[in-house]
């Protein structure tokens, strides 16, 4: 919606479109990249065997009866510091890649699909820091100890102790699963919003 108020969007607008989009699935992306990372330390300083597992709803009702909504939404800030460049970025390498590939005159379906790819590795190349500092923040405190007492400690302490270098362990792994991932799900939008499109055409 918000490139419709732009006749010919610059890349730059798309930026703020993602950006404000990356913004506002913040709601929605928090609540959930915590449930995960809980799931992913599922056990950590547990002084038993752990008997039963528990999937990412129950582990988000136990946070919520526990410490409530406040709780749910721990590091949304640090969420928010990294959907908003992340889906920026995302938006912007997708549509400057889409021009240069249309262009040239590729076939839809690959330029949509290299273009997405290329648009999620550049999204996750350019945040993968921020993103493990956002691991950082919503980990801390599994098994009893808070190493951090906020954000911005967080990442005082971790470059205190690592370079930027170390804080992108795993972008190889992280940028291969982004391009398949993100090759599949642009032209995947875009071709369902044209047949959405049409039969709204031949419905009216
Ligand atoms: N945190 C991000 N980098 N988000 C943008 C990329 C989102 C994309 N669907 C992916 O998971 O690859």
């Amino acid at each position: 919606n918000v490139l419709k108020y732009y006749d010919s969007p610059t890349l730059f607008d798309h930026w703020k479109a993602g950006a404000l989009a990356g913004g506002a699935q913040v709601i929605l992306s928090c609540p959930s990249e915590l449930a995960k990372i809980r799931m992913q330390m599922y056990g950590v300083g547990a002084k038993t065997n752990l008997r039963h597992y528990q999937g990412s709803l129950n582990i988000l009702l136990k946070i919520y009866r526990s410490e409530g909504l406040v709780g749910c939404y721990r590091g949304i800030i640090a969420t928010a510091s990294r959907d908003v460049p992340a889906f920026g970025f995302y938006f912007l390498c997708y549509e400057a890649s889409r021009r240069e590939l249309v262009k040239k005159n590729y076939p839809e379906l690959m330029t949509e699909s290299v273009a997405g790819g290329i648009g999620g590795v550049m999204s996750w190349v350019l945040t993968y820091s921020i993103d493990s500092i956002k691991s950082r923040v919503q980990a801390d405190g599994v098994g009893g100890v808070c190493k951090y007492s906020g954000l911005m400690d967080a990442w005082a302490k971790s470059l205190q102790k690592e370079s930027i270098f170390d804080l992108n362990k795993g972008m190889g792994v992280a940028t291969i699963r982004a391009f398949f991932v993100n090759a599949f799900i642009f032209p995947a939008f875009v071709y369902s919003r044209k047949f959405l499109m049409e039969r709204k055409g031949s419905a009216a």
